[in-house]
């Protein structure tokens, strides 16, 4: 027999576990593995290298939890990034543009070192630091990317309009995101794709 879903529904109780790269209570998950992401980076020999090495674990996954659909619903999740590069592109999500663009999220440091990188589709770009304790508050409207500049996992909570949706095809039919963030000494900094055709001129 089949249980309608309980309206309203249920309240959740989540317990984000940065350390341990989990959150208890969300009934959704997804990975991303080094294979998945070919034309991520722009050094193809070094994707190629770093796939020849590769353990077989994810780069990034999601934990997530999403107790109802439409509009107005949130979810609610955590997102860990393993440290390390490729070539000199730290290890980043795919990043996307929300399908209903005007949807905003609401990423919260948990532990690592991160940047959010952030591009208008007119062309604006910056690149705002994320660590324990700090937030970035991404209205919409915004192309958005995590990335791990540190030397440890990347964790953030998130929180998004559950009916935002995801376009990535945008930053792919645009040669990738204006900016890269790579290494600088021990540091990062962000250089101009030279493959980035814009995002409106596609
Ligand atoms: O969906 P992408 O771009 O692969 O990246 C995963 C990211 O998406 C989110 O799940 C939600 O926007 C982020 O929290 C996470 O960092």
């Amino acid at each position: 027999m089949s249980s309608s879903p309980a309206f309203p529904a249920l309240p959740v109780q989540l317990e984000p576990l940065a350390h341990h790269g989990m959150m208890r209570g969300g009934n959704g998950r997804y990975e991303k593995f080094l294979g998945d992401l070919a034309g991520l980076y722009r050094d193809g020999a070094a994707f190629e290298a770093a796939l020849s090495r590769d353990d077989g674990t994810p780069v990034y996954w999601v934990e997530s939890s999403t107790p109802e659909e439409g509009e107005g619903a949130l979810t609610v999740g955590l997102s860990v990034l393993e440290a390390g590069s490729v070539g000199d592109e730290y290890f980043m999500t795919r990043g996307h543009l929300h399908r209903k663009a005007d949807r905003g999220e609401l990423y919260y440091g948990l532990s690592g070192n991160g940047v959010m990188l952030l591009e208008s589709v007119e062309g604006d770009s910056h690149a705002v630091e994320i660590n324990p304790g700090q937030a970035v508050h991404i209205p919409g409207h915004w192309v958005h990317r995590s990335v791990n500049v540190g030397k440890t996992r990347l964790a953030t909570l998130f929180c998004y309009a559950t009916d935002a949706g995801q376009d990535y095809e945008i930053i792919e039919r645009a040669g990738g995101m204006k900016q890269l963030v790579v290494r600088d000494g021990e540091g990062w900094t962000t250089r101009p794709n030279p493959g980035h055709r814009g995002y409106r001129h596609v």
